[in-house]
């Protein structure tokens, strides 16, 4: 029998359905064309076109084994030592997939939060300055600017800003995971991408990262892999939903969580996916 708050809809439905956000009216930050990822002989991922508009949050759901951490990880080229990615990644009129791109650099652009949160073994101070100095960052006001500026935008200052020179290791895991996305952010990239962010941590501390996301909005175009269905509902602007390596749909996140055009979301959004 099928439950009262349950999506059932007669009409014929189509297997794909992916919006194509339309570049006159909004801004696209990064753009997926064609890309593929095999992992040996294994084909992961099936050809995957999707736009990213700017200043927003993309949610990327699905089945467990469905190609999302491995779309996810190409987005900044993560793959490439282990897999091979086809197709094209733009970014600002590069491809950021060819092979003549200073991945290095790019990865100041698109930067990547995990879902272990993984501090260094540092102080809170130095896990944010480590990589500005290896971008050549020396001087000490900018250096405490970027450090003050990056922790409150995380939304951890008021909680570490009298013990920066404690290690970072002494934070809790909700702590530490927001300080992973300040040292991200201190890098003032354009685009963060998140892997479940909060799934290793408890329900307070997720909440804190799901309002740090929303805040962070205004300044960056944020992509994030979730298992959280409310909380993709929550955060998101836009939701592709991956069924065995491939988006069977991507749409406005209010479309796929009211009215989604796929049997396959449906089933997958009411709980029912087997
Ligand atoms: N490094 C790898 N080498 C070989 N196969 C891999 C590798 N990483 C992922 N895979 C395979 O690729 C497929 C997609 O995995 P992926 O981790 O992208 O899925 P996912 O949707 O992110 O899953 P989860 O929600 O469990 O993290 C799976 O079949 C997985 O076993």
């Amino acid at each position: 029998m099928v439950e009262p708050n349950q999506l059932v809809f007669t009409d014929e439905m189509p297997d794909h359905y992916i919006m194509d956000i339309n570049e006159d009216k909004h801004e696209v930050a990064l753009s997926a064309q064609d890309v593929e990822v095999y992992y040996g002989a294994k084909q992961a991922l099936q050809k995957t076109n999707l736009k990213f508009e700017r200043y927003k949050i993309t949610s990327l759901i699905g089945a467990s084994g469905s190609g999302k951490s491995t779309f996810l990880r190409s987005l900044n080229r993560m793959n490439d030592d282990v897999g091979t990615v086809k197709g094209k990644i733009m970014y600002r009129n590069l491809d950021i997939n060819s092979s003549d791109i200073d991945v290095y650099e790019m990865r100041r652009h698109i930067g990547m939060v995990f879902q272990r949160p993984n501090p260094f073994a540092k102080s809170i101070e130095d896990n944010i300055t480590f990589a500005l100095k290896q971008h050549g960052i020396r001087d000490k006001d900018e250096l405490a600017k970027r450090v003050e500026t990056s922790l409150k935008q995380a939304a951890l200052w008021d909680e570490v800003k009298d013990t920066l020179h404690k290690s970072a290791l002494s934070l809790s895991g909700g702590q530490q995971q927001r300080l992973v996305i300040a040292r991200a952010i201190a890098l003032h990239p354009d685009i963060l991408l998140l892997d479940e962010p909060a799934s290793a941590l408890d329900p307070i501390s997720s909440a804190k990262i799901e309002d740090t996301l929303l805040e962070l909005k205004e300044k960056y175009t944020i992509i994030i892999v979730t298992h959280n269905m409310q909380q993709a509902a929550r955060v998101s602007d836009y939701t592709a939903f991956f069924h065995m390596g491939e988006v069977l749909e991507y749409d406005l996140t209010r479309k796929i969580f009211t009215r989604p055009k796929v049997q396959r979301t449906i089933d997958y959004v009411n709980g029912n996916f087997g």
